[in-house]
């Protein structure tokens, strides 16, 4: 299986990196704009082969999308990231032209490939994606909760002063600091309802902290977050190549579910060969629900920017 990442930057890079550590793929091309920046990544990484124990090939090219060519997932990293104080919305100018001008050279490339959308903001971008592309809607996928689901599982772990694999959790909605909506009502301790070992105050505070867990490390980092993005990317593009039918939250296309059409937002998906093989639509409370519709009405905002 071939793997596009485009942009080498720190996710593309991350990305690239768990999916050859991962050793599910036969190659992954890495591509970026800047002259030898991929190339130079590239050969980095394959320089961790021998060390790191995997087989899976990755080249770099600088822009030469003929080197795409037959891809089984693409996944679009490029873009400008926030820095300390932005917001996702505020990269729209910037990166709305290189998304475009990006998934069509891939799709040209690839017509049957299945595109990940990372580039913020996120959901607007995968709705893009969708308007400028003849693509089915199963094949476009944004990733946004399934770096949210981990950093609230992370919130929810510390909190509960637990093991994350005991901890299990979902944030859907918007990728925003506003739009996140995470289901503390249905996340478990091994089964059992957080609720039962916290309090509402304790939640709320995983909640809030959980919104804010891409600004936090911004403000950290003096950009945007690479590792967690990376693995979530690269867990999405595993369950679609090894076709394990894993559910994650994506942002997907809308056409009814949830009380919403014609926009991008986070959902549970079943991912498989096909892409999203499946909306899951689960019951929702009153105040879930009035969060889901705040939360559209946030994307929609910015997708009428576009
Ligand atoms: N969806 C998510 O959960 C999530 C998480 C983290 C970051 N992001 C977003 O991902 C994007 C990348 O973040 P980053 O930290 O890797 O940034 P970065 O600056 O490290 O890397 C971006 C790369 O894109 C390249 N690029 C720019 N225009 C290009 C083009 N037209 N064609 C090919 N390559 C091009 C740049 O040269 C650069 O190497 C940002 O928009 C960021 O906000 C999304």
């Amino acid at each position: 299986m071939k793997i596009t990442v485009v942009g080498a930057g720190a996710v593309g890079a991350s990305c690239a990196e768990y999916i050859a550590i991962k050793n599910f793929a036969s190659e992954v091309v890495l591509l970026d704009i800047k002259e030898g920046y991929a190339e130079g990544k590239a050969m980095d990484l394959m320089q961790t082969a021998s060390l790191n124990g995997f087989d899976t090939k990755i080249t770099g090219v600088t822009n030469d999308y003929s080197k795409t060519a037959n891809s089984d997932v693409c996944v679009i990293t490029s873009g400008i990231p926030r820095k300390p104080g932005m917001t996702r919305e505020e990269l729209i100018g910037i990166n709305a032209g290189i998304v475009k001008a990006v998934s069509s050279s891939l799709i040209e490339h690839s017509p049957k490939t299945i595109v990940i959308v990372v580039s913020n903001p996120m959901d607007t971008m995968a709705y893009l994606v969708h308007k400028s592309t003849n693509l089915p809607k199963n094949r476009i996928i944004g990733m946004g909760g399934a770096l949210d689901s981990a950093r609230f599982k992370y919130r929810l772990a510390e909190a509960l002063g637990g093991p994350i694999s005991d901890v299990d959790g979902m944030v859907i909605g918007g990728h925003s600091d506003t739009g996140m909506i995470p289901l503390t009502r249905l996340a478990t301790r091994n089964g059992v309802s957080v609720s039962e070992f916290l309090s509402e105050d304790r939640l709320n505070q995983v909640k809030e902290d959980t919104k804010v867990g891409g600004a936090t490390l911004t403000k950290l980092l003096g950009t945007s977050a690479w590792y967690a993005p990376g693995a979530a990317v690269s867990g999405m593009v595993q369950a679609i190549v090894c076709d394990t039918k894993k559910v994650f939250p994506c942002s997907a296309l809308l056409e009814g579910e949830y009380g919403f059409s014609d926009i991008c937002l986070g959902v549970p998906v079943i991912l498989g060969k096909n892409g999203i093989e499946e909306i899951i639509t689960i019951t929702l409370n009153d105040a879930e629900k009035a969060n889901m519709a705040e939360s559209a009405k946030g994307v929609k905002a910015v997708n009428d920017l576009l």
